[in-house]
C-alpha cells in the first residue's frame, strides 16, 4: 500500500526500466499477442476487438481544477499507482510523445494490465515513440477495478486515473487533455481541431491555403482533413492533424499526435472517402467495434457493436498525410457545427469567430453519448476537454486571433432546417471548403439569418439549402435561437462583454 496522501505525480510511479514486474515498451507485435485471445483477424490481417465500453464516460469523469477534489477522488489515484506497484500484478507500460513541436511536445506514459495490450497497441499507434526525456504525463487505465467508470484527472500533476473502462478513446483523450492544458498555461490554447494544407494551382496562381477545423467528436473533422478535396497533381491536400492541436501565440498550430489517427469507421465508404477507407482497410490499423464476421470479412456498414466504431489508422498508411504535424501558418478556420439552422456555410467577422467559438453549436454523437444522439447541445470550443474557466478560453481564443488575418467560417455538417431537412454529405462539405479555399464561393447577406451565405458554389447547387425554406416558422425558430444563445453566453461571467455583444 503506498503512504501518498492525494495526488501522484509522474516520477512517484515505479520506474519501468527497473521494476520487474512492469513489461516496458513492448513491441507492437507484443501488444497485440498480450491481447490475442480478444482477437478477430480481418481479411486484412489487422487485428479488430470490441470493448465493453465503447463510448468516454464523460459524465464519470472529473478534474481537479473543475470540479475540485475529495478523498475519494483522491483514492482512486492511490488505486491506480498501488495497482502499479503491486507485484503481483502482470503489468505494462508504453511511453510515446504528444506533440512534436519544442513548445509544444510532452512525454506520456500509460500503465495497463498486460491483457489489456490491445488498448496500449492502438494507442501507441496514435503517437510516436518517447526517446528517453523525463515523462510529463501518466495515466493508469484499468478497465476491470471499477463496476461503474471513474475518471480522475489532475491537469497540474499531470496524471490521470481511468478506472472501470476499456474503451481506448480514454487513454488518448487522458494526453491530449493535458497537451491542451499546457499549452494554455503557456499562452497559448489547446483546440479540439484537426489542420490541413491545401497547394492551389490555378488562374490565381500558385499558392498554399492552411485550414483549422474546430468541431465536437464525431462531427467531420478527420473525415474533412483527411479527403483529398478531388484535387490533382499539381494541386493536392496534406493532412496534418485530425483532433487536437494548440494554437500557439506565434500563430503556428501545432499537431499532437505524430502516428495516427482515431477514425470513425461506421458507414466509411471507399467512394466517398477513399483515403481514409484505404487507410482502415490496412495491415496495420487496429478496429474496435467494426462489424467483423468470423472469417474477417469486415462490414464498415452495419452498426453491429453501435455507431462508435472505430479504426486507429497509421498516418503512414494514409495517403493524404503530412510529414509535419505542425501548422505554421492558418488563413481560414473553420468551425463545425451541427445546428439545423445554420447554411452548409457561412462567412464571419473574427468577433463573430469568437462568438462561433463560443456558442460550439453541434449534436450529440455516437462519440459522445450514444444515449442522446442527435440532440443539441453547446460545448465552448466544440471541446469537452477544457480545463479552466471557459469565458477566459474565449477571450483568450479571441486575443490569439485577432493578430493574425484569418477568414473565419461555421460549417454545417448536419442536417440543414427541420421541418423538411436535408442532409449535408461529405461531397457537398469538400465542394464548399474547395469553393472556400479557391476564394470561388460568391456571397450574400442573408437577412433571415444576419449573415453572409453564399449565393453560388462551384458544383453543388447551394439554393437546395436555403434554411429558412426548411423550418415551418423560420422567423419564430430563429428569434428563439438568438435569445437562447444571448443567455448562454451571459452564462460565463469571464467573457468579455464584446463578444458577447455579436451574438449572430
Ligand atoms: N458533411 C459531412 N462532413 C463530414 N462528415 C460527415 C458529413 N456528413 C456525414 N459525415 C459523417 O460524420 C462522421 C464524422 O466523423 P469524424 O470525421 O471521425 O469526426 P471527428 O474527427 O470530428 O471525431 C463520419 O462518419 C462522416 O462520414
Ligand atoms: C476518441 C474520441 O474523440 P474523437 O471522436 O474526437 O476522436 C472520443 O470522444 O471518444
Amino acid at each position: 500500500m503506498s503512504a501518498l496522501k492525494g495526488v501522484p505525480k509522474p516520477t512517484d510511479y515505479p520506474d519501468p526500466e527497473t521494476t520487474e514486474h512492469v513489461t516496458y515498451n513492448p513491441s507492437f507485435a507484443d501488444l497485440r499477442a498480450y491481447s490475442s485471445h480478444l482477437e478477430t483477424t480481418t481479411e486484412h490481417e489487422s487485428p479488430s476487438y470490441v470493448s465493453e465500453y465503447r463510448s468516454r464516460s464523460s459524465a464519470a469523469t472529473k478534474n481537479a481544477v473543475d470540479d475540485g477534489f475529495d478523498d475519494d477522488d483522491h483514492a482512486a489515484f492511490e488505486r491506480g499507482l498501488d495497482w502499479v506497484e503491486n507485484p503481483d500484478n502482470d503489468v505494462i507500460c508504453v511511453d510515446r510523445v504528444v506533440g512534436r513541436h519544442p513548445e509544444a511536445s510532452h512525454v506520456c506514459r500509460l500503465y495497463l494490465p498486460k491483457e489489456y495490450g490491445r488498448i496500449a497497441l492502438a494507442w501507441a499507434k496514435l503517437l510516436e515513440p518517447a526517446d528517453g526525456e523525463p515523462v510529463d504525463f501518466v495515466t493508469v487505465q484499468l478497465p476491470d477495478a471499477t463496476d461503474e467508470p471513474r475518471i480522475r484527472v489532475a491537469p497540474d500533476a499531470g496524471v490521470t486515473t481511468v478506472l472501470g473502462s476499456d474503451y481506448t478513446g480514454e487513454a488518448k483523450k487522458s494526453f491530449l487533455r493535458l497537451f491542451m492544458h499546457r499549452a494554455k498555461r503557456r499562452g497559448g490554447l489547446g483546440l479540439h481541431a484537426g489542420s490541413k494544407r491545401v497547394t492551389l494551382d490555378d488562374e490565381n496562381g500558385r499558392r498554399e491555403v492552411g485550414q483549422v477545423f474546430l468541431g465536437l467528436s464525431g462531427t467531420g473533422k478527420s473525415t474533412l482533413t483527411s479527403h483529398g478535396l478531388w484535387l490533382d497533381d499539381p494541386e493536392g491536400v496534406e493532412m496534418i492533424q485530425d483532433d487536437v492541436c494548440a494554437l500557439l501565440p506565434s500563430g503556428t498550430v501545432a499537431g499532437s499526435e505524430g502516428g495516427g489517427l482515431y477514425i470513425k469507421t461506421f458507414g466509411l465508404d471507399a467512394d466517398e472517402q477513399p483515403e481514409l477507407h484505404d487507410a482502415a482497410t490496412d495491415e496495420s490499423a487496429v478496429l474496435e467495434n467494426v462489424a467483423v464476421d468470423d472469417d474477417g470479412t469486415v462490414r464498415f456498414d452495419e452498426p453491429r457493436y453501435g455507431r462508435n466504431a472505430r479504426a486507429v489508422v497509421r498516418r503512414s498508411g494514409l495517403d493524404s498525410s503530412a510529414d509535419g504535424i505542425d501548422l505554421d501558418r492558418v488563413d481560414q478556420v473553420f468551425f463545425i457545427t451541427r445546428n439545423p439552422l445554420m447554411p452548409p456555410i457561412a462567412r464571419l467577422s473574427a468577433e463573430q469567430a469568437a462568438v462561433a467559438f463560443m456558442l460550439g453549436e453541434s449534436v450529440e454523437t455516437s462519440a459522445g453519448d450514444p444515449s442522446r444522439i442527435g440532440e443539441s447541445i453547446r460545448v465552448v470550443g466544440t471541446n469537452p476537454f477544457i480545463v479552466g474557466s471557459r469565458g477566459e478560453e474565449g477571450n483568450r481564443f479571441r486575443n490569439l486571433i485577432a493578430d493574425l488575418d484569418l477568414e473565419c467560417y461555421v460549417i454545417n455538417t448536419g442536417a440543414v432546417g427541420t421541418d423538411d431537412p436535408v442532409d449535408v454529405g461529405v461531397e457537398e462539405t469538400v465542394a464548399v471548403l474547395e469553393g472556400a479555399a479557391r476564394g470561388r464561393i460568391e456571397w450574400e447577406r442573408d437577412a433571415d439569418l444576419d449573415l453572409e451565405v453564399p449565393s453560388e458554389v462551384p458544383d453543388i447547387d447551394i439554393d437546395r439549402f436555403g434554411v429558412a425554406d426548411r423550418v415551418d416558422d423560420f422567423e419564430a425558430a430563429h428569434t428563439a435561437l438568438r435569445s437562447e444563445r444571448r443567455s448562454y453566453l451571459d452564462r460565463f461571467d469571464d467573457l468579455d462583454d464584446e463578444i458577447a455583444d455579436r451574438t449572430y
